[in-house]
């Protein structure tokens, strides 16, 4: 292994109770909020193809037009307690803000900068109240903090000379003193959710990354802040330069997710995802696909049966509600995670032999698994191997808690005969098994 001073300080997750409890959620909601919410991809009757956020760096759009946008934001129907209700009822257990993305704008009053959201119309910290609404629902609070900011004079995505050099050091303060800031104003969020850190500015002075990291972790001891913050002296970003997960949790899955276990290699990881194919704040026109209840619910599902958490993007107009597509969303999910939420919550990987019907979710730390089917077979049988020594004792269907009789097809392998082979929604089946050299033998087991 190489020797570094800026690289991983632990093998292995978390173990603490704070990461326990963001891993013990699974499923979250992202909110990408700001100044690029007014045009929403569209400007002089052009529409921009870009992800919305983006729009300032599109050559249609001049920089001084974007910058003057905040004299215009007024959000005059923000209801940060029915966002919180919505995500509630959605089954969310955390809420990811961006408090500051690429542009710079701040939502809340920065001490650090006039170009917040105290130099708008609405002149209101918007942070606050949200995450007060958030926790009152007893949903976590996250905070995304853009390390790049096109807004800032000081900040530079290389450094060239000593001018820039020089520049680089008042804007590593300035990043320092904005994030004890919102730690300082906000001391009930779980973590930092850290974007744009790919600029060789950032990723060539690992050691900044690794000593903000330490530093905020000392102003808020349990803080959950994942990989993408972090390089290596040598300019490693996400893994070390032996190989070895900085942060706490594997942050690259960005609008993909891991096929296998194999994929994410024993380490916590989260992915984010957007409804249409990539917009993350307000675009008027989604063009392309957009994301189904089902198709989102296979996603969530996947995750956490390969022991992850998925976060879903929501991006509310410059009004402050949420377009038609995204309410309809939240309660579609809301639906099925109601009646099937238990196989969520807590959920991890079982250590059972993929099937092409769907996914296995272990609850934590028990001998409960679920099966989630998406694909019922022609035969509407079921294929279930269990691993050597794990024997079989119940099943049932968790919506009606109809117990099944899983049939002994082979040595620990079983077929499960659903009643009925149509169904428009993932059906959720829970199996109770044993594991080890137990005398009684799965009752499913035949005399032999
Ligand atoms: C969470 C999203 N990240 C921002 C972004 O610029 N993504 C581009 C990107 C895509 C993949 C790896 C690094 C960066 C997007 O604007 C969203 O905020």
């Amino acid at each position: 292994t190489i020797a570094l001073i800026h690289g991983a300080h632990r093998m292995g997750n978390r173990t603490d109770a704070d990461m326990a409890r963001w891993r013990s959620l699974r499923f979250g909601q992202f909110i990408h909020w700001g100044l690029y919410a007014i045009p929403g991809g569209e400007w002089n009757g052009k529409t921009y193809n870009g992800a919305a956020e983006w729009i300032r760096s599109w050559k249609e759009m001049p920089h001084e037009d974007y910058d003057k946008l905040y004299r215009q934001f007024n959000p005059v129907n923000f209801n940060p307690q029915q966002w919180a209700a919505q995500a509630k009822s959605m089954g969310a257990k955390y809420m990811i803000i961006t408090t500051k993305h690429h542009d710079g704008f701040c939502l809340w009053p920065s001490k650090y900068s006039k170009y917040t959201i105290a130099s708008s119309p609405w002149k209101k910290d918007l942070l606050g109240p949200m995450i007060e609404a958030y926790n009152k629902a007893g949903i976590d609070v996250h905070l995304y903090f853009s390390i790049i900011d096109w807004n800032h004079p000081d900040y530079r995505a290389s450094l060239k000379n000593a001018a820039d050099s020089a520049a680089g050091k008042r804007f590593q303060v300035f990043v320092k003193n904005q994030l004890a800031e919102l730690l300082q104003r906000y001391p009930t969020i779980k973590g930092f959710w850290f974007d744009g850190t790919w600029d060789d500015s950032w990723k060539n002075d690992g050691a900044f990354s690794d000593e903000l990291e330490q530093y905020l972790q000392s102003l808020h001891p349990g803080l959950v802040m994942g990989s993408r913050l972090r390089a290596d002296e040598k300019g490693a970003r996400h893994f070390d330069s032996n190989g070895r997960l900085m942060g706490d949790y594997e942050q690259g899955w960005e609008r993909k997710l891991p096929a296998t276990i194999d994929d994410v290699h024993g380490n916590d990881w989260e992915a984010v995802m957007t409804v249409p194919e990539n917009q993350w704040g307000y675009h008027a026109k989604w063009a392309g696909h957009v994301k189904t209840v089902n198709e989102i619910l296979e996603m969530l599902v996947k995750s956490v049966s390969l022991n992850g958490n998925f976060v879903l993007n929501f991006g509310p107009k410059a009004d402050g509600t949420y377009r038609t597509e995204e309410q309809q969303l939240m309660t579609g999910i809301g639906q099925w995670m109601k009646v099937n939420g238990d196989a969520i919550y807590n959920g991890t990987y079982a250590g059972f032999e993929k099937q092409d019907w769907g996914y296995y979710i272990r609850k934590a730390g028990t001998d409960s698994v679920y099966m989630v089917v998406f694909n019922i077979p022609v035969s509407g049988s079921l294929r279930v191997k269990l691993p050597a020594r794990t024997s079989l004792t119940g099943a049932s269907v968790l919506q009606s808690n109809a117990t099944l009789t899983p049939e002994l097809i082979g040595r620990n392998e079983y077929f499960i005969h659903l009643p009925n082979k149509t169904t428009d929604s993932p059906v959720v089946i829970l199996l109770k098994t044993v594991t080890g050299e137990n005398k009684e033998k799965g009752s499913f087991e035949k005399a032999k």
